[in-house]
Parts: structure tokens; C-alpha cells; sequence
């Protein structure tokens, strides 16, 4: 670094130095010389032109302050490869606080020391970093799982974070507060190139406003400014860090964002972008679309890299790759080439305008409180009818429940009638089965007669001896009678009732027995069809 020129000068490294040792041996290292705004050189402490951290403050930091007092709204960003210096940069240490933590205390310093009584300063202080395309509000705690943030665009305010906190700053201790607790949840690890290494960008911003009334004239100056100092996540090379697992996963999305903000800034410094001598804007070629949704990143910081702000690049390099601080270095002087648009939010307004003013937000106030009103009317009317319609609910389920009761007590009583006729069917079975038996027994007795001898003729009538034969001719036409002619034996006396009339008797009762069991069979079957079956409760059997 030449410190009277500000030129920058990569030398030709020794390409046997393993650090450049290249797999393509094609590949020349050349010495390439770059001039920027500023070249700082702080390598080694003795060394003659060493640049400090106040240095670097001194040379655009308090400039850039200036800016925002003016109503500008700032950014600086830190780029460059892991372990170049770009934390050291923009927070600094303890002892030799970088441009972060000097522009804070500077703040408030002019703050403390502006002597006009006309004058009120706002400070809000906000700090998020975007971490795997993720934004993490950097002032809450770490949560797991961890709160992301969505990022929106309004007409308005432009891009910003939904729910992020702007913490208000009375002094540069709140912000010291609020910064040191920013830094303890920002995600770190340790790579091979640095101990702590920042794995995410992150992006402080301080929002001042001042407020200046004039009591002569009446009349309220309000200006807004808005600073943003952005560390970026280094842009190392997976090789070179020895990455694996979370850390090259973080290193993909990390390149994703930097490639991103490589494309934004080449296509903001492009020549023809930057219109005529006079300023005048170019014709917009039909593909000349800034890719600044490509990454979380480019899209948050869209206003500071081409819009409304007047921004600084930090490229930061260390004396360890060839190729990454070629990379940077054209990065920066790519960077150079963009013009921004920087105007200043600064707004006079007339007590009368303010008045108006107020009076519109009151009367938004007011319409938002009838709406907020209307909605709560709405609401309780709602929440009436949803009473009403849990109460019918219930009352529905107690009928349900009761009806289901009245069914219950039914079938045990439908199940307690079909067991007890069960229990008579069963009966009746037996009792056909034994009559079955039994007239089976009587027709076998007639149909085989038995035959009393003829040995002893007995004239007169007498009884019939309890085992006697009685000899029957038993035709066909007797059968259908049910009668049957006593043969021509003698002696053969008639008994008082005929064997045939007794057999056509049983017959024909037996005969009206199963006739009535036929009609109570169906009466089972009518019962089983109108009251359905709940299993083989009743099983009438006829034979
Ligand atoms: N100019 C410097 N003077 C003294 N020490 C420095 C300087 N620059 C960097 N360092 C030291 O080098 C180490 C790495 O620096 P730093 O953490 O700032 O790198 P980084 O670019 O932010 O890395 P990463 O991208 O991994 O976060 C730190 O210990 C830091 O204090």
C-alpha cells in the first residue's frame, strides 16, 4: 500500500509457496497494481506508514458521520477473505475499538455537545445478522429453534426486517450494551483460518434523528438518517478452511450471498449504467435487471449499494492467497465505479402543516379505534352465537345419550324374550321328539300286531291282557280311515274302543300338535324378522 498515491500493489508471490501452490499449472502470477480512495497498510506494527484503527476512522469514518448530522443515510461494509480483518475493522477490540464502536461514541459526543436548544436527537439502535439466507435479530436472545424474520418492501420504508427491534439509545453506554450483546449471539465458529470466525453478515444500523424547531418562523426541520455498517461473512474458499459438514454448508450459502452481491455491484458499475458525462440515465437494455433478490443479503442492502445512500466498501486482504485477494481487489475496484444517489431526508415542515399532520394521524387513530370497536362488537356477537349453538350441541348429545338408553333397555328385554323362548322351543323340540318316539312306537305296534293265541276261545267279553297281541288286517283304505277290521280269528274278543279308533286318535292329535308347532315356528320367525337377531339366541328346531 502507498499510503501518498493510495495505490494498492499485489506482488507476484513465489509459486512454490504452498499457500499458491495451483493445481493448474498453466496459471502466472502477475503483479497488478490498484488505486483506490484510501490504501491502508497495518500488517505489522513497526512498520513505517502502519494505519490504525483511529487512521481509518479519521480518514472517511468521521466523514461519513458527517453525512448523517447532513440527513444522508451511510453504509460501510467490510469485505474480504476469513481472517482479513474485516470484525477487526468494523468492531474492533477492547482496546483498539474499530469503526463501529468510534462512530457511536462520536455520535453522542456531538450530541452531548451541540449547544442548540432548538434541537432534539432521536437514536434507535437495531442489529441483525442474515445467517444461511436467514435474518436472526441479533438483540434477542438465541432461541432453538431459532426466530427467523421475514423481510418485506413497502412504498414507504422500502426493504426492511418485520419485527426487528430498534432499541432507542439515550448515550453511546446503551448502545455499548446493546452492541456487546449483539456480538455474544452472533454466529461464530472456529475455522481453520480463524479462531472466530464470523459464519454470518451482520448488519448494524443506528437511525438519528434530529428534530430542530424554530420559534421565530414556527417551523420544524426533521432529517432521518439511517447508518449502516455491514461485516460481511468471510469469502473463504472450502479447501482452504478445511470444511466439512455444517461449516461447508454455511460456506455455500455464504458464497451464494457474496456471489450475489459480486453480480449486484458489476451490474450497478457497469459503464453504460452509470449513464452520460451529464448524469443523464442510459436507455435500460430489456435484461438490465439488478439481481438484488438473488440473496438475502443484496436485497436488504438494495438502497445502500444503489439507491439512496452514500456507501463505502472495506476491502479488506491479508498476505495468504493469491487468488482470494485478486478476487477482492476487483471486487473493490468494481465496487468504485458504482454511482449512488444520495439525497438528503430532510423535510421542513410548517407549524401549520404539522397540524394537519397531527390531526390526519388522529383521525387515523380514531377510524383505527372504530374499526379495532366494530371488530370487538363482531367478535362478542360471535362468540354469543357460538354459546348458543354449544349449548343446542349439548342438548342434542343428552337426548342422544337418552334415546340411546330407552334402545339399550329394549333389546335386554327383546334378548330377555327370546331366551325364555328359547328355553320353551327347546322344550317343544323334546317334547315332538319323544311324541315322535312314541307314535312311532304305536303305528311299529300296529303295523306288527301281536297275535293271542287261539288255544282258548273265550266266549264272553273280557278284559285284554296287558301284553296281548291284537291281530289286525290293516288295509290301505283302513289306514286312511284310520280303522282296521279285526281278522277272523275265534274267540277274538272286541274291545271297548277299537284299536283303530285309539291309533287314528293319536294320529290326529299328533297331527294337531305339529300343526300348532308349524304356526309357532313362524311366530319365532315373524319376532326374529321384526326385532332383528343379535347371534344364535333362539334356534328353533323342528323335526
Ligand atoms: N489490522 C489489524 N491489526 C491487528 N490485528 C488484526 C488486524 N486485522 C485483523 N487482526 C486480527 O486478526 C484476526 C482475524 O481478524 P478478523 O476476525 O477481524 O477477521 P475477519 O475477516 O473478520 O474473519 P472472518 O471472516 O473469519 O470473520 C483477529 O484476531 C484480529 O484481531
Amino acid at each position: 500500500m502507498n499510503p501518498r498515491t493510495q495505490t494498492t500493489t499485489l506482488l507476484a508471490p513465489n509459486s512454490l509457496d504452498p499457500a499458491n501452490a495451483k493445481t493448474n499449472s498453466r496459471k502466472v502470477f502477475e503483479e497488478k497494481a490498484f488505486t483506490f480512495d484510501k490504501s491502508f497498510w497495518s500488517h505489522r506494527l513497526e512498520d513505517d506508514h502502519y494505519a490504525h484503527q483511529e487512521d481509518v476512522y479519521k480518514s472517511f469514518g468521521e466523514e461519513f458521520l458527517d453525512h448523517n448530522f447532513d440527513g444522508y443515510h451511510t453504509c460501510i461494509f467490510a469485505y474480504g477473505q476469513t481472517g482479513s480483518g474485516k470484525s477487526y475493522t468494523m468492531m474492533g477490540t477492547p482496546e483498539q475499538p474499530g469503526l463501529i464502536p468510534r462512530t457511536c461514541r462520536e455520535l453522542f459526543g456531538r450530541i452531548e455537545r451541540d449547544p442548540s436548544p432548538n434541537t432534539t436527537y432521536n437514536v434507535h439502535v437495531s442489529y441483525f445478522e442474515v445467517y444461511n439466507e436467514h435474518v436472526r435479530d441479533l438483540l434477542v436472545p438465541r432461541t432453538n429453534p431459532p426466530h427467523y424474520l421475514k423481510i418485506r418492501e413497502s412504498q414507504t420504508d422500502g426493504v426492511y426486517v418485520q419485527g426487528l427491534t430498534d432499541a432507542p439509545a439515550k448515550n453511546y453506554e446503551d448502545v455499548e450494551r446493546l452492541m456487546k450483546m449483539g456480538d455474544s449471539t452472533r454466529t461464530t465458529a472456529s475455522t481453520k483460518m480463524n479462531d472466530t470466525s464470523s459464519r454470518s453478515h451482520a448488519v448494524f444500523t443506528i437511525q438519528l434523528k434530529q428534530i430542530q424547531h424554530s420559534l421565530t418562523t414556527d417551523e420544524t426541520i426533521e432529517s432521518s438518517a439511517r447508518m449502516r455498517l455491514v461485516d460481511l461473512a468471510g469469502s473463504e474458499r472450502a479447501k482452504a478452511t478445511e470444511a466439512t459438514g455444517q461449516r461447508l454448508l454455511e460456506g455455500g450459502k455464504i458464497n451464494k450471498s457474496l456471489t450475489t452481491l459480486g453480480r449486484v455491484i458489476a451490474a450497478l458499475a457497469d459503464p453504460r449504467r452509470q449513464g452520460g458525462p451529464n448524469g443523464t440515465p442510459r436507455k435500460a437494455a430489456p435484461r438490465d435487471i439488478v439481481p438484488y433478490r438473488d440473496s438475502v443479503l443484496t436485497w436488504l442492502l438494495k438502497d445502500s449499494l444503489g439507491g439512496n445512500s452514500k456507501t463505502a466498501m472495506v476491502a479488506c486482504i491479508s498476505p495468504c492467497d493469491y487468488d482470494e485477494t485478486l478476487s477482492t481487489l476487483r471486487y473493490a475496484d468494481q465496487a468504485k465505479r458504482i454511482r449512488t444517489r444520495a439525497t438528503a431526508n430532510v423535510d421542513a415542515i410548517s407549524a401549520a402543516e404539522r397540524d394537519a399532520q397531527i390531526e390526519m394521524m388522529a383521525e387515523t387513530i380514531r377510524s383505527l379505534q372504530t374499526t379495532i370497536n366494530v371488530t370487538r362488537v363482531r367478535r362478542e356477537k360471535e362468540e354469543e352465537g357460538l354459546e348458543d349453538y354449544q349449548k343446542q350441541v349439548n342438548k342434542m348429545q343428552r337426548l342422544m345419550e337418552e334415546t340411546r338408553a330407552v334402545s339399550d333397555a329394549k333389546v335386554k328385554a327383546l334378548a330377555a324374550e327370546a331366551e325364555e323362548l328359547r328355553v320353551a322351543n327347546e322344550k317343544l323340540v323334546d317334547e315332538t321328539a319323544a311324541l315322535r318316539r312314541h307314535l312311532g312306537l304305536v303305528l311299529g305296534e300296529l303295523k306288527n300286531p301281536i297275535v293271542i293265541p287261539s288255544a282258548q276261545p273265550v266266549a264272553s267279553v273280557v278284559p285284554v291282557p296287558a301284553m296281548t297281541t291284537i291281530d289286525f288286517e290293516y288295509t290301505a283304505e283302513d289306514k286312511e280311515n284310520g280303522q282296521a277290521k279285526e281278522t277272523d280269528g275265534e274267540g277274538y274278543i272286541e274291545p271297548e274302543a277299537t284299536h283303530g279308533d285309539w291309533a287314528a286318535e293319536v294320529s290326529e292329535e299328533a297331527n294337531e300338535f305339529l300343526k300348532e308347532l308349524g304356526l309357532f315356528r313362524r311366530k319365532i320367525g315373524d319376532d326374529t324378522q321384526r326385532f332383528g337377531s343379535r347371534g344364535p339366541l333362539v334356534e328353533v328346531r323342528v323335526n
